[in-house]
């Protein structure tokens, strides 16, 4: 299983990042958050009021991001300019940055080769994202392609929400998905779709578990063949 690439690509809340996550346990691959990339490069913008519409610059910041991904305790820990940022990313307006500074064509070239270099020649890795497939990792050996109905993705925020205290308007949070979606399916570069080769993977009715072990019996066909 070294050296294997395994891509899942899909939109906000499909529970990519919940499958990556288990999937590199149990297949002891390297994780590449690309998402939490983006992220970074927009609460960059943010602190250093860069305009979210000033694509020069923020391909100058993004090539120039001086970020590390710390791994501490089974976590990790997003590092950018020394400040611990793994919470700051997180939040509804940062998501919502990113995926404005992701429509960029000179801000995803800028990040290509960080996504890329989180390929090690002794371990294999499990790529999130929206275009591991189709940009970053083309020949990759598994992609997969989480989605699920809006609504349904916008109850799993909710409850993510509700889980660390917070009292979500699922009707807002419904509208900001659909947003976002809008804006990542939509854009000239790298939109976010299914790669040709990709396995599509509905997990609208499917448990997590459900959707790992459908996951690793697809990985276990296409690693043999
Ligand atoms: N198949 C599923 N059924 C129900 N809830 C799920 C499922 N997959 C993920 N979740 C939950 O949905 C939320 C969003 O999942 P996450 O993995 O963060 O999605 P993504 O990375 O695609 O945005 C999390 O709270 C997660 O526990
Ligand atoms: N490979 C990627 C990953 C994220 N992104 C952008 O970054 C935003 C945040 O990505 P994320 O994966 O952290 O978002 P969630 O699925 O966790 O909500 C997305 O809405 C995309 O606009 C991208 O364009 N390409």
């Amino acid at each position: 299983m070294k050296n294997i690439i395994i891509t899942v690509d899909g939109p906000s809340g499909a529970g990519k990042g919940t499958l990556c996550y288990a999937l590199a346990e149990k297949l002891g691959f390297g994780l590449l958050d690309s998402g939490a990339i983006y992220r970074v490069t927009a609460l960059a913008a943010l602190k250093s009021a860069v305009a979210l519409e000033d694509e020069l610059a923020l391909a100058n910041l993004a090539r120039h991001l001086r970020v590390q991904f710390l791994p501490e305790n089974g976590e990790v820990s997003i590092v950018l300019n020394g400040e611990n940022v793994s919470d700051q990313i997180r939040t509804q307006e940062v998501a919502d940055a990113a995926s404005k500074v992701a429509i960029f064509p000179q801000v995803r070239t800028a990040l290509l080769q960080l996504q890329q270099d989180f390929v090690k020649l002794d371990q294999g890795l499990i790529a999130d994202g929206r275009d591991m497939g189709t940009v970053v990792f083309p020949d990759a050996q598994v992609k997969l392609f989480l989605d699920a109905s809006a609504e349904e993705r916008a109850k799993r925020r909710f409850k993510q929400l509700q889980n660390k205290g917070i009292n979500g308007n699922f009707a807002q949070i419904l509208a900001e998905i659909q947003d976002r979606d809008f804006r990542d399916r939509n854009r000239a570069v790298a939109p976010l779709k299914p790669a040709d080769d990709a396995l599509l993977l509905d997990s609208t009715e499917l448990s997590i578990d459900e959707v790992i072990q459908q996951a690793l019996d697809y990985i276990a066909l296409k690693v043999k063949s």
